[in-house]
């Protein structure tokens, strides 16, 4: 025995016969706890060195199998965690509920070490087996926990440092732990608070798939973190039942017990029915919405997400409109695992091969252009053209030319061999109408007619062209409030909705990091040598982009382009992103007319409401509104930073 393993045993031993004399160096307690239960418990040899248990090659297999849900979700955070650790000497590892090891994700550096340790698939690591431990000590204390180095009880593993957390399901069960092992002499807090938040996200994304067929109502006390890790979620039947709820749901609730919840009404925990929940997240495009808990009556913001009835569909065997191999490829790549986004790509594969018009709804930014592009080039059009206009960017008056196109000499000015509109030029492949809600109503009866007759007649021109177009529309304003404005034609409105998609803002979507990652590695051409390390992914990971996936692409490419070296750190980032990520969390709470975050009274913030207003009209131009209220800009400005107004506009990155 060496005399480091002479000198552990020796600790081991005095620790547990004198109870209560001197702790060991452990971090979060728990530790002298568990060697007392090694020592006398499971009379276990803190020198031993019998051969890792491991099971058979069929035990593993069925013990992987019924954890498939979780385990393909958790596959997805491993990798992740991966990453964010690597370079490190860390593997990762998933256990299930009896320390069993099903998954192992290793650091090449560290596997060779670790299958000597015994940290390979279908390795047992309940505490039983393997004395004080991360992935067993874990499963025994049911809370996260680290075991660094000596607080190991066999001799053998103290040479690790594991940091471990438990997957819990719907009912409070305890299913799995998810590890960070490695031969790091680092202290292990940082490392804990990665795994801890990879299980919370693996719980989130369990929780979502298991209950898709259900509503999901996603809620938090503040808006801005509907959608992020530490939001509630509730499964809720259609008539507005509780079927399960979060853990951070129970929590957020002030609930103990998923029993407390199940079974319930939506209208025992909300000031809200369910179908107002609904039709309000409908309406509001997936904005959360104000709502208040009966208990307390804490006030939260919520959203309600109907269920995906084509991932039910998906499950039979023979689906009618398969799309083809290479067209599944360029919308699988808009998700990387969101539940809405994946819910969106499902709905689009159902329709590329049918001929039902599609209206894409969604802040800007959010990717409706290439969510359109991207349907086009899934279905047998793709080698058709795509054309898009942006309704919003041609003057009114050369609309109609635009659109329709003119023959020769139909009005002065007309050039001599006349013009092929845009409709026409898509004629075989898709028309992607961009922000369709600022189409002049006298056109909309105009693009009414075409649809429905399925011919267009240029100006001036006499005999119609046929017409064969997908059509696909975008707009990020709410029609239903500009039909009621007569704005916009309910009858069109009707055509251009064969099927609604929307498309979460980046903020509230789950699969963020990989974006990050993939995005960078298309803004590096390809090259996967940039890696964007752990703090930085963390950073990028929580800021508000008001300007979604556009800002994310503009900034990723400028930090690549000005990188000193491959791996992307929070140096890199340029020095007013922190400014405009605090700001940006002001904005958003400004914007969406919630409380400000300073304290104000009922007069100040009567006065901040006006101003926003104001300001919101003269497009946030100081001069021009100081000019209007006849105050000096610096009074405006000294109004603005009292009243804590933030300009959305400025907290983006363009
Ligand atoms: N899923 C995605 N994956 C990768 N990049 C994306 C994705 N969605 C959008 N982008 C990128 O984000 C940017 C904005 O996308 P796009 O123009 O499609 O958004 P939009 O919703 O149509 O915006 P707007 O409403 O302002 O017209 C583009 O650079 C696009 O490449």
């Amino acid at each position: 025995m060496s005399n480091f393993a002479v000198e552990h045993v020796k600790r081991v031993r005095s620790v547990v016969q004198n109870r209560m004399a001197r702790e060991p160096a452990d971090s979060g307690g728990g530790i002298t706890q568990s060697w007392i239960r090694c020592l006398n418990d499971y009379q276990l040899d803190p020198d031993s060195h019998d051969d890792p248990e491991v099971v058979g090659r069929a035990e593993l297999q069925q013990r992987q199998d019924s954890l498939a849900d979780l385990r393909s979700v958790a596959e997805v955070e491993m990798a992740n965690l991966y990453q964010q650790l690597a370079g490190s000497g860390y593997a990762i590892m998933l256990t299930d509920r009896d320390g069993v090891l099903l998954n192992f994700f290793g650091d090449p550096s560290f596997t060779h070490a670790a299958s000597k340790t015994g940290l390979m698939q279908g390795a047992i690591w309940s505490e039983r087996v393997q004395g004080t431990n991360g992935m067993g000590t874990c499963l025994v204390e049911r809370r996260p926990i680290s075991v660094h180095q000596e607080e190991h009880y066999l001799s053998r593993n103290i040479g690790l440092s594991c940091a471990a957390a438990p997957i819990f399901n719907h009912s409070g069960e305890l299913v799995a732990v998810l590890d960070a092992s490695g031969e790091s002499r680092l202290a292990q807090q940082h490392t804990l608070a990665l795994v801890s938040a990879s299980v919370q996200m693996i719980e989130n994304r369990v929780f979502l798939h298991q209950f898709r067929n259900e509503y999901i109502v996603r809620f938090h006390s503040r808006p801005e973190f509907v959608g992020t890790l530490s939001e509630g979620a509730i499964a809720v039947t259609v008539t507005g039942r509780v079927v399960a709820a979060t853990r951070r749901a129970l929590l957020l609730l002030g609930f103990h017990s998923p029993a407390e919840i199940e079974g319930r009404d939506i209208t025992d925990l909300f000031n809200i029915s369910f179908s107002g929940l609904v039709d309000c997240s409908v309406k509001k495009a997936f904005h959360p919405v104000p709502i208040f808990e009966i208990r307390n009556g804490a006030r939260f913001f919520a959203v309600s997400y109907a269920p995906a009835p084509v991932l039910r569909e998906a499950r039979q065997p023979a689906q009618a409109a398969a799309p083809a191999a290479g067209a599944a490829t360029a919308l699988d790549l808009l998700q990387f695992g969101d539940p809405p986004m994946l819910h969106n790509v499902q709905i689009a594969k159902r329709v590329v091969e049918r001929n039902v018009a599609v209206m894409l709804l969604g802040e800007t930014g959010t990717g409706k252009e290439m969510f359109a592009q991207a349907l086009h080039r899934s279905g047998s059009r793709a080698d058709k053209p795509f054309v898009a206009i942006n309704c919003a960017s041609i003057p009114e008056a050369l609309i109609e030319s635009e659109l329709f196109g003119y023959t020769s000499g139909a009005f002065t000015g007309a050039r001599k061999d006349g013009q092929c509109g845009k409709i026409l030029q898509a004629n075989g492949g898709t028309l992607f109408l961009d922000e369709i809600g600022d189409m002049p109503v006298a056109l909309q009866t105009r693009l009414l007619r075409v649809l429905e007759e399925r011919e267009v007649l240029p100006l001036g021109g006499d005999a119609p062209v046929k017409l064969d177009i997908r059509l696909i529309s975008a707009t990020h304003c709410d029609l239903q409030a500009r039909i009621a404005l007569k704005q916009f034609r309910e009858d069109l409105f009707y055509r251009l909705h064969g099927v609604t998609i929307t498309l979460p803002p980046l903020r509230a979507r789950t699969d963020r990091q990989q974006l990050i990652r993939h995005l960078a590695m298309q803004e590096s051409d390809g090259d996967g040598n940039v890696v964007i390390d752990g703090p930085l992914l963390a950073a990028l990971d929580q800021h508000q982009w008001p300007g979604n996936i556009r800002q994310l692409r503009h900034l990723l490419r400028t930090m690549i382009a000005l990188r000193e070296t491959d791996l992307l750190t929070i140096a890199d980032l340029p020095p007013e992103f922190g400014a405009a990520a605090a700001a940006a969390t002001v904005a958003t709470v400004a914007t969406a007319a919630t409380a400000p975050e300073v304290d104000l009274n009922p007069l100040e913030n009567a006065e901040r409401h006006a101003l926003i207003q104001e300001l919101t009209r003269h497009s946030w131009n100081i001069s021009t509104l100081a000019r209007q209220l006849k105050i000096s800009r610096n009074t405006l400005y000294r109004k603005v930073q009292r009243l804590n107004i933030i300009n959305p506009d400025k907290a983006m990155l363009h």
